[in-house]
């Protein structure tokens, strides 16, 4: 059997940086087909509209497909599982599934649509990335414009409408495998640095916490997270159940909306290429691969690698022992015998910038 087609779903409020985040995604997708689904959610289609407008390369339209408007747990069978299985369908499946939920409040319902059995078997959730507007949640907003966000969620029969946006918010990092704080531009060291602390502490463990501007994140580290989240929704509790009633919970936050934070500084794209780097470390045979894996998921937990993989030569092995490490998992196995290529250890290492890159050669080389 084939192996399943990863899908990303991309969650966070109206205006954090989704949209962005997925064209520059598109914009550095390498020859990588990717297909997009766009939940516009009591919207006019206005995201869809921008991607498929946007002219980039490789990017065509029959690649971005719209779910109709409607409470996804609804819709489900009517517009999701077809939408995927036209997308199944084609002669050339895409590589990858990327899911913008523009409209939806919380990713859960549509994560576990992924269980259904007409689809189940095909596609997995390769991660759900959750957007947050930085600038906004170190305020106590959570969003930049509140008040279109309370729009919006108002039109989402997912909800209780009372719901503060705190608890919505706590719901989307509970989901989440990895947090982009998103608009770091607008954030000082500090400040950016204390917000990403704090997320790491109140989402799972082994979620990756990473700071970017204009969502500009290296393809390998968003794509291939490889969690298949759809099996494991208990731990991804949501507080806010289908047109559930909630206990009476109020903020007493005053939510500004007179802040005006429109002075957006846009030498950002100046930054970009310094935002995440990465190298490649070589060493010679290793001996032992269980204690090679945990030798790497230490020096991963060490330095704040964002993603490590290449594969290994084993002493007395034939074949390339590929590794493969999100986070602090790291997985490998036997994949192929060496063919003309040296019979070394070779792995590439993605952080964001400022990795010592020294000890972690050292380390990695032990
Ligand atoms: N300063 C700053 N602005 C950003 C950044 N990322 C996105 N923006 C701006 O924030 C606004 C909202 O970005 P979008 O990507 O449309 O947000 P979204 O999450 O897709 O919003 P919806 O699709 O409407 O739910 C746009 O004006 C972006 O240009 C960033 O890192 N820094």
């Amino acid at each position: 059997m084939p192996a399943k087609i990863p899908a990303t779903v991309v969650t966070g409020f109206l205006g954090a940086g989704k949209t962005t985040l997925i064209r520059h995604m598109l914009e550095n997708a390498n020859g990588k087909r990717i297909a997009l689904i766009i939940n516009e959610f009591g919207d006019l289609g206005v995201d869809g509209g921008i991607l498929k407008g946007c002219g980039i390369e490789g990017c065509a339209e029959e690649d971005v497909m719209e779910l109709s408007n409607g409470c996804i747990c609804c819709t489900v069978a009517d517009d999701f599982i077809p939408t995927m299985q036209k997308l199944l369908d084609r002669e050339t499946a895409p590589d990858h599934i990327v899911i913008e939920t523009s409209g939806l409040a919380l990713p859960q319902p549509l994560v576990r649509a992924f269980n259904w059995p007409e689809i189940s078997t095909r596609v997995t959730v390769d991660g759900v990335v959750t957007v947050v507007d930085g600038k906004a949640v170190t305020e106590g907003r959570f969003a930049h414009d509140v008040a279109a966000v309370d729009a919006q969620r108002a039109r989402d029969e997912n909800l209780d409408h009372e719901t503060p946006l705190s608890e919505l918010f706590a719901d989307q990092v509970a989901c989440a495998d990895m947090i982009v704080v998103n608009k770091a531009d607008l954030l000082g060291e500090a400040e950016a640095a204390d917000l990403v602390e704090k997320l790491r502490r109140d989402s799972r463990d082994g979620v990756q916490v990473i700071k970017a501007t204009m969502g500009a994140l290296p393809l390998d580290v968003l794509l291939g997270q490889g969690v298949g989240a759809e099996t494991d929704m208990e731990a991804r509790h949501e507080i806010h159940h289908h047109h559930g009633h909630d206990d009476d919970h109020h903020d007493d936050h005053d939510h500004d909306h007179d802040h005006d934070h429109d002075d957006h500084d846009h030498h950002h794209h100046d930054h970009d290429h310094d935002a995440f780097e990465s190298f490649v470390v070589t060493r010679p045979e290793i001996a032992d691969p269980t204690r090679f894996a945990a030798q790497v998921a230490e020096v991963i937990r060490a330095h704040d690698i964002l993603r490590l993989k290449g594969f290994a030569a084993v002493e007395g092995k034939p074949m390339r022992l590929t590794l493969q490490a999100v986070g602090p998992r790291v997985d490998s196995y036997f994949d192929r015998p060496f063919g003309t290529e040296a019979r070394e250890t070779r792995l590439v290492v993605i952080g964001q910038a400022g990795l010592d890159r020294a000890a972690i050669e050292r380390a990695l080389s032990a």
